[in-house]
């Protein structure tokens, strides 16, 4: 059964009454609707384990239209407009606002027949850069997340607003967790202003244990208002650095909910106040965004549930309907899974030309710099054992999910298959087990699986230990052996010894014959010098 019925686009329903009335009128569909919606994400993760592609769908069709100009030879005006029709169908496809689409398309077409393009840079270069400069735009300006997650000179009070269900109460855990990563020593007070659902006040006490974050609230019927005030005059005594408050939602927009933010607002007095909307509702998050500005001082916007939403049509109209900018994304229900939003950032991952700063960035939460000055030492040393091996998948799955790790890296992320994701992921998984089902000695000495008289028995000890198969087995131990070789030569080329080709070659793993033949060949193709040591430039 179709049920596309249930969204329909916003810019149908412009008008304000229109907007309440849809919304009551839609109101008996929300059970079904939510239920759709969580059979969506439990499909996705047996697909694809807790792999997501930021707006899959759309990253797809806009790559492709992007690709398909890069091919081209001759960027004349018949394929220009071909390709801005096609950089336009897929913005429309993906939910964004025919007005926002149709100036950032009619500003393309005026820059590029104005621009003065460089030397050494093409036409087809050119149009990219603008479409990716329009898409930046169209995803937000600065945005205000660095202001957000600044170290606070007095007490901060965040209040967080939202819809029903948009991922309030969740939303405040993980943002706990991302200013405790930033400030490990500052004290965060959780406060339960969502006295209208039980469960909620239960759901943030239990998140706030989770995050080690106290957490403040009424007895069961306390109105907000008197929790507030409680909270406030129990964080100033225990001098706690954030306050982070979460309030009632509704299915709709409504004068209660409304008057009661207003309250709360005036109490609390603010530094910043967050709206938290649910990405897969599409355009109608932006008309969302625009009533609650017109009653609250919104600083910027949550958008949650990124991972399920495929499209984009909330982060690609919200910026431009309602003014509001996104500055965070919820990109799983894991209480690590809020990320700030840099909308050139993730213009660039939509068009498949990866995300460097944050990939970088990531790695600097998750390892330290002596570690990895550690590791750079062994592979200079071209020492490279289980342990070092165990402790770089280690740090791999402590950046998150590995789609996501890909899809930062330029020229990496559009060539992944996604469906291969989980295959590697698996493998990585394997290769933890195996190592883990290994002696200290083994970890430490890897030869004793290659020489050693005892190599047979240790193996098949692991094998059973481990629980894995003999191919799991003999795929893992090929796949260390080349990461052992890949470290001999990065090492061999750092210090300009002798390594590279010559030394791969001699190893028991230098391929097969017919990978053999052809470096064989292609050594005889290169000048003289360049294969004596490290690599051929
Ligand atoms: N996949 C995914 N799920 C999320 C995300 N954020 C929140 N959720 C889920 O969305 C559901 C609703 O989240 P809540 O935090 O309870 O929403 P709320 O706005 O506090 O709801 P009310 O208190 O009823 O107003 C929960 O099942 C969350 O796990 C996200 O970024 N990704």
């Amino acid at each position: 059964m179709s049920i596309a019925f249930l969204h329909v686009p916003s810019y149908v329903c412009c008008h304000k009454t229109f907007c309440r009335k849809r919304a009551s009128l839609l109101a008996p569909f929300d059970a079904f609707r939510n239920k759709w919606r969580k059979s969506i994400i439990l499909q996705r993760k047996n697909t694809y384990g807790p792999v997501y592609m930021l707006f899959d769908e759309f990253a797809n069709k806009i790559q492709q239209a992007i690709s398909n100009v890069s091919k081209l030879q001759v960027f004349n005006d018949k394929e220009f407009q071909k390709a801005l029709k096609n950089v336009r169908d897929s913005l429309i496809e993906a939910d964004a606002n025919v007005e926002i689409v149709d100036e950032l398309i009619s500003n393309v077409e005026t820059k590029m027949k104005q621009v003065k393009i460089p030397k050494g840079v093409t036409k087809t270069q050119m149009f990219v850069k603008l479409v990716q400069d329009g898409l930046t735009e169209i995803l937000g300006g600065e945005g205000t997340s660095d202001r957000i997650l600044s170290a606070p000179q007095r007490q901060k009070r965040i209040m967080f607003v939202g819809l029903q269900g948009s991922g309030k109460t969740t939303t405040i855990a993980k943002f706990a967790k991302l200013t405790l990563k930033k400030f490990p020593k500052a004290r965060i007070l959780l406060v339960a202003c969502d006295t209208r659902r039980p469960a909620a006040i239960e759901q943030l006490n239990i998140l706030g244990k989770r995050v080690n974050c106290e957490t403040f609230s009424g007895e069961e019927g306390s109105n907000a208002e008197w929790v507030l005030d409680r909270a406030l005059k129990y964080s100033l005594e225990k001098e706690f650095d954030y306050i982070l408050i979460d309030t009632a939602g509704r299915q709709v927009i409504d004068n209660d909910l409304m008057n009661e933010l207003v309250l709360l607002e005036k109490n609390a007095k603010p530094d910043e106040i967050l709206l938290v909307l649910d990405a897969m509702t599409g355009q109608e998050a932006a008309n969302v965004a625009r009533q609650f500005a017109t009653t609250v001082r919104i600083s910027g916007a949550v958008l949650t549930k990124l991972d399920s939403d495929t499209r984009g049509g909330a982060a690609l109209s919200l910026n431009s309907i309602s003014g509001c900018s996104i500055c965070f994304m919820g990109t799983s229900e894991n209480l690590d899974g809020l990320e700030t939003f840099y909308p050139d950032r993730i213009a660039s991952r939509i068009l498949g030309m990866g995300d460097i700063v944050s990939l970088v960035e990531k790695a600097q939460e998750n390892v330290s710099e002596d570690e990895v000055k550690e590791m750079a030492k062994r592979m200079m040393e071209a020492k490279f054992t289980f342990e070092d091996f165990l402790k770089q998948l280690s740090f791999v799955s402590s950046m998150g999910s590995l789609g996501n790790m890909l899809k930062m890296i330029p020229g990496v992320g559009n060539k992944i298959n996604s469906e291969d994701i989980p295959k590697m992921e698996t493998k990585l998984k394997v290769a933890k087990a195996i190592i883990q089902s290994m002696t200290n000695e083994e970890k430490k000495n890897p030869q004793l699986f290659y020489d050693d008289i005892s190599s047979k028995k240790r193996i098949e000890r692991i094998r059973r230990g481990s629980g894995r198969s003999q191919e799991e087995i003999d795929d893992f131990f090929k796949t260390f052996k080349s990461a052992q070789i890949t470290m001999k030569k990065l090492g061999a080329s750092a210090t300009g010894e002798a390594g590279s080709a010559d030394s791969i070659e001699s190893t028991d793993f230098a391929g097969n014959r017919a990978q053999r033949r052809k470096l064989t060949k292609a050594k005889k193709l290169m000048p003289k010098n360049t294969i004596k040591k490290g690599f051929a430039k």
